[in-house]
């Protein structure tokens, strides 16, 4: 699917974020225990009602019937119920939305928050015979590319996955040898924040995205608490890069659309005495509730700054730099993307899910400012960029190569360093991206040239060894039927005939031959500007 390019200034998109709940089945622990049910949900007016539990287990708190309402609510509870909703029902009505917004352009980001065992691994990467929306995502995204028989678009996907662990990030798609290396998080003036050396593989089909999916999951870090057997002990992060190129052969000008797709499932909230950690699950636990307490704060903060109330009119600075997951977040939380939040609860924890209820009621409020990432240029444009963009890398490299030489290095000086080099990186990769476009175009007019080679060999043929023409019969009225012809009228109708089909031949070739010539033109000219030119650059 690739619906026609527009202006992305028609379309600004001031959203806000989108929040459902979903509420987890009993779990056997919670059964041998003999929990009660304390939630209930309305599948008409997507109302979730936290009940007071029937006992306090000695608390002296008051506990009161709560409501909350939210864009929709899911019922996990029991597969019997009529409303239950399965894996399938949360991608077709949240997933496959934000498919359609990255098709058309946009950046999405759907994050799962909960408590620790709550459900938002099995809600974002599921189990092999119960996927979740990360998988789910990446099948109906090739499914839908597959779908596009267009020649003139073409599709590129990336993937990374990394998780944030004990505050430092590691990319889960290189395998775990040795000594564990963490990755420097930057923030650019174009890009904003992002992970530098992450790894992106370019990938080709769904396989390719689940043995990587797959390898990160293996590399991510889980371990076994009172709440959860394979409690995620960090934030994980999953992106996928969509880029469609669109080229229109008889213009030249071409489109491209970029969306990023990023699906995160954060580790759960977690009280000590609940989950019995020590030692290390102790100081990770600890982590995690830090990097979730500035992200409930980055929540409110955007809330507030989003809400038209007379206070908001202070904007409240934002304390994105405060933890690196909403460092890294910045964009998807209160930048360029359609967002939404799964909070995952359990059914059975009036206090935790409270809480939960509680941040995803605050999210509701917060507005992004998404916009379609387009970019349209003309061949002439295009020339041009890339010209540009070959003079910005030699500079960039003779800034890298003095700044490497240079005896002191200065802490600014280092950072400077390396966002030449990500610069260098950005350059490099689209100038890969403008020669598969002129490769793809080479392709499209060689095929046409193929084509227009082999009727004008049909025609010719048929000016050699032309059809002979079959002689109309002509019958007077009580005349018997014979198979003699009317002499006169056949010869001067038929050489008039074979006169105007000479010329109209003559016609056809000429204008076959004309165009021949062209496309022979065009395919020097590609030939010679994007292949030729970079081989004599690469000697
Ligand atoms: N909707 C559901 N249907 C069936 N089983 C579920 C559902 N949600 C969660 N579970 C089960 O509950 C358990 C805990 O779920 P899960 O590991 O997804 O929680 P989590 O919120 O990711 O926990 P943590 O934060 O500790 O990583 C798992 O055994 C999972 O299979």
């Amino acid at each position: 699917m690739y619906n026609p390019p527009r202006d992305p200034r028609e379309e600004p998109d001031n959203g806000n974020v989108r929040v459902v709940v979903r509420v987890r089945g009993f779990l056997p622990r919670e059964i041998e225990k003999g929990a009660r049910n304390i939630i209930t949900m309305n599948p008409d007016t997507q109302e979730t009602t936290l009940h007071p539990p029937k006992h306090s287990n000695g608390s002296k708190k008051a506990y009161e019937k709560k409501n909350f309402t939210f864009d929709r609510s899911f019922w996990s509870c029991d597969p019997r119920d009529p409303h239950y909703a399965s894996q399938e029902d949360v991608y077709d009505s949240l997933g496959s939305e934000f498919l359609d917004h990255n098709f058309d352009g946009y950046h999405t980001c759907i994050f799962a928050y909960g408590q620790t065992g709550s459900g938002k691994s099995y809600t974002m990467m599921g189990t092999p015979h119960q996927m979740g929306l990360i998988p789910k995502t990446c099948k109906d995204l090739f499914e839908r590319i597959e779908r596009n028989k267009d020649p003139n678009v073409t599709f590129y996907v990336r993937v990374s996955y990394f998780e944030v662990y004990n505050e430092h990030v590691r990319d889960l798609l290189v395998p775990r040898r040795g000594e564990v290396y963490y990755l420097k998080v930057r923030e650019s003036p174009s890009e904003g924040p992002y992970v530098k050396d992450l790894t992106e593989v370019p990938v080709r089909d769904i396989k390719e995205v689940i043995r990587l999916m797959r390898l990160g999951d293996k590399n991510r870090t889980v371990a076994s608490t009172n709440m959860n057997d394979t409690s995620s002990r960090s934030h994980a992060v999953f992106t996928l890069v969509l880029k469609q190129i669109y080229h229109d052969m008889s213009t030249d000008e071409t489109t491209e659309r970029l969306a990023r797709i990023r699906l995160v499932d954060l580790a759960g909230s977690e009280r000590a005495n609940s989950t019995g950690a020590t030692g290390a699950r102790l100081r990770e636990g600890s982590n995690i509730n830090k990097s979730l307490t500035t992200l409930g704060r980055v929540i409110a903060a955007l809330a507030d700054n989003s809400s038209g109330s007379r206070q908001s009119r202070k904007r409240e600075l934002i304390p994105y730099r405060d933890s690196i997951l909403t460092w890294l977040l910045k964009d998807s939380l209160g930048g360029n993307s359609k967002t939404a939040m799964i909070a995952c609860i359990s059914p059975t924890d009036y206090e935790e899910t409270l809480s939960t209820l509680r941040y995803a009621d605050q999210a509701k409020r917060i507005r992004t400012k998404a916009t379609v990432n387009q970019d349209h240029i003309s061949a002439a444009e295009r020339d041009a960029q890339i010209k540009e963009m070959q003079e910005t890398i030699r500079q960039l490299q003779i800034s890298v190569s003095q700044a490497n030489t240079a005896k002191q290095h200065s802490v600014l000086q280092q950072e400077q360093l390396e966002m030449y080099q990500h610069e260098v990186q950005i350059m490099q990769r689209k100038m890969e991206e403008a020669k598969q476009i002129a490769e793809g175009k080479i392709k499209a007019l060689q095929t046409q040239n193929e084509a227009l080679r082999l009727h004008l060999k049909l025609v010719l043929e048929t000016i050699k060894n032309p059809i002979p023409d079959v002689a109309p019969v002509y019958r007077k009225e009580n005349e018997p039927w014979t198979e003699q012809v009317d002499s006169d009228y056949v010869t001067d109708e038929s050489e008039r005939e074979e006169e105007e089909e000479d010329y109209e031949e003559e016609e056809i070739r000429n204008a076959l031959l004309r165009d021949l010539g062209v496309f022979r033109r065009k395919l020097v000219d590609d030939r010679q500007r994007f292949v030729v030119g970079d081989a004599v650059k690469a000697e």
